[in-house]
């Protein structure tokens, strides 16, 4: 078996960073959420109205954690160039700081309510949130403040596989929910662009603090433990009981 460690220079490194990619894409292949039966549901046209309100709504308070857990990691990074890119997410999630009204992530994820039924105040109450979702986002939230920066940065690159699965989700949501007012999409199709890069640069990042075969195996298990993360959010809203209270009608 070939170890690469930091002392095993540049091919050594480069073999090390394509190998480490490569047994991402296939550990995402087989536990990313994309092949969840809520999510294959989804696509397939076969969720009723009050499941899809249900997930939009409970996927609101993972996207409202995203800013607060980035903050959390800008908070650990060690210099000022790190910071100033990283940041980016935040404005990304709560909107520009430049008072020039571009909207976040957040307000368009409310907008995406608006667009399944649901009124924003509902939303932003977390009534209906249910519990497994509050401890699958604890346990991310905790995750980056607790972890390596290391295994905090490599818990995102889950985004390598997110752009697809938006697409496939904005192609289903058009055929097969035309109740649902098309400007909701907007969330996912901003989304696409932002996590296409974002994920890029957290391999970039990763590529670089990863030199040990150790430090690419705490990698690889951040980013199971954040497909588990995922997977969980999604079995919580696919059991739930249907007497929550985002169950509006
Ligand atoms: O809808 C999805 O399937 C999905 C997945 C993920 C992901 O893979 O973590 C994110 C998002 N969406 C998303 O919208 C988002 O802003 C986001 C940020 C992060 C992260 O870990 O920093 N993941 C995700």
């Amino acid at each position: 078996m070939s170890t690469v460690t930091s002392t095993d220079g540049a091919a050594g490194a480069a073999a090390g960073a394509a190998g480490l990619e490569r047994r991402l894409r296939a550990l995402g292949e087989e536990r990313y959420h994309h092949r969840h039966p809520f999510n294959l549901r989804m696509h397939e046209g076969e969720l009723s109205k009050e499941e899809l309100r249900r997930w939009v709504l409970n996927r609101f308070h993972y996207q409202r954690h995203i800013p607060v857990k980035d903050a959390l990691i800008l908070a650990r990074l060690g210099t000022s160039e790190l910071r100033r890119s990283w940041v980016r997410r935040v404005h990304d999630h709560d909107g520009s700081p430049d008072g020039d009204g571009t909207d976040g992530g957040i307000e368009r994820w409310l907008r995406l309510g608006e667009a399944v039924g649901l009124d924003r105040s509902l939303l932003l109450s977390g009534t209906g949130v249910l519990p497994g979702v509050r401890l699958a986002v604890d346990g991310y939230v905790n995750f980056c403040r607790n972890a390596t920066v290391l295994e905090a940065v490599a818990s995102s690159l889950t985004e390598l596989f997110a752009p697809d699965l938006m697409a496939t989700r904005i192609a289903a949501w058009e055929r097969h929910y035309p109740w649902v007012d098309r400007d909701g999409l907007r969330y996912f199709q901003v989304r696409v662009g932002q996590g296409r890069r974002d994920s890029q640069e957290a391999l970039r990042l990763v590529h670089e603090w990863a030199r040990t075969p150790e430090e690419r195996d705490l990698v690889l298990a951040a980013f199971t433990f954040k497909c588990d993360v995922l997977w969980s959010l999604l079995d919580a809203v696919d059991h739930a009981t249907g007497r929550e209270a985002s169950d509006v009608g």
